[in-house]
């Protein structure tokens, strides 16, 4: 569906489960990825969410799990990172896809020296996956794109994943729709209703997967999507969640409660 509804949908704690995208959903998209914080009300809020829905919270991003805990201090909550390549599970114990040794060294060698060559853009490294950044240099949009197609083809077990003005390499089978699945499965997420709120082309995977368990995917910002609903910008995510939390008793929602 190209023209979701913009409208925030009704959903209740107790039958309902979360999941996250982080960058340009929770946090607002800046300039360079290391800028980037979920300002501490929505962490409360997201304290208050998850301890109201019974812990079935979680976050679905293309960051590095340690990331996501840096950017969501001091919550620890069931995380799936670089767009499912690592998952943790709601027990902590995390699952995580690898790449032969010689492959990862070989291919970032191979794009630190290109985009040496390409002043402006920016590695980012998660060991099994790769974002080639051009935000700040759109002009090599074109070569950095060509460079990721070149890599994809000389390591089949890598994949293509575009984004907003970055082009990632991922392992192949990996998306954040079977790292739903993956929580979907999980007591804690099982037979509740899904919602998944998310702003890029890799969310796609997982609004797929919460449409087909009947659940609520909520598209942030502009662009096609098969979601649902749409919320404009980051602000409205923060609106909806403040919203949302704002019914819950006071007992249920102070700050330190163990999570699980
Ligand atoms: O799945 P997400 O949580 O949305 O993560 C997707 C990627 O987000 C980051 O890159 C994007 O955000 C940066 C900071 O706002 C921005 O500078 C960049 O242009 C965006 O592409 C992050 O750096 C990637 O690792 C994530 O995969």
């Amino acid at each position: 569906m190209n023209h979701p509804a913009v409208i925030a949908p009704v959903v209740t704690l107790d039958n309902h489960a979360f999941f996250f995208d982080v960058d340009g959903t929770l946090a607002a998209i800046q300039s360079r990825p290391d800028e980037v914080f979920i300002p501490s009300s929505v962490i409360t809020c997201l304290q208050k969410l998850s301890v109201g829905c019974g812990n079935a919270l979680a976050l679905v991003s293309g960051r590095p799990l340690s990331e996501l805990d840096a950017l969501t201090a001091p919550l620890r909550l069931p995380l799936a990172g670089v767009h499912g390549a690592e998952r943790r599970d709601v027990a902590g114990k995390v699952h995580c896809i690898s790449l032969p040794d010689e492959v990862s060294k070989s291919v970032l060698q191979q794009l630190r020296q290109v985009l040496a060559t390409l002043p402006g853009t920016l590695l980012e490294s998660k060991g099994m996956a790769f974002a080639l950044h051009f935000r700040n240099a759109p002009e090599y949009a074109d070569e950095v794109q060509d460079l990721a197609e070149k890599m994809v083809m000389q390591f089949p077990q890598l994949v293509l994943q575009p984004g907003k003005c970055v082009v990632e390499l991922k392992p192949k089978g990996v998306d954040k729709g079977l790292a739903l699945h993956q929580f979907m499965q999980e007591a804690l997420f099982s037979g509740r209703i899904p919602v998944f709120v998310g702003d890029d082309v890799t969310d796609e995977t997982g609004f797929g997967v919460v449409n087909a368990l009947g659940g609520v995917a909520i598209k942030v910002g502009q662009g096609q999507t098969q979601a649902s609903f749409r919320m404009d910008n980051v602000e409205e995510v923060h609106r909806w969640l403040e919203k949302l939390t704002s019914q819950l008793h006071q007992d249920t929602t102070f700050i330190g409660k163990e999570l699980r």
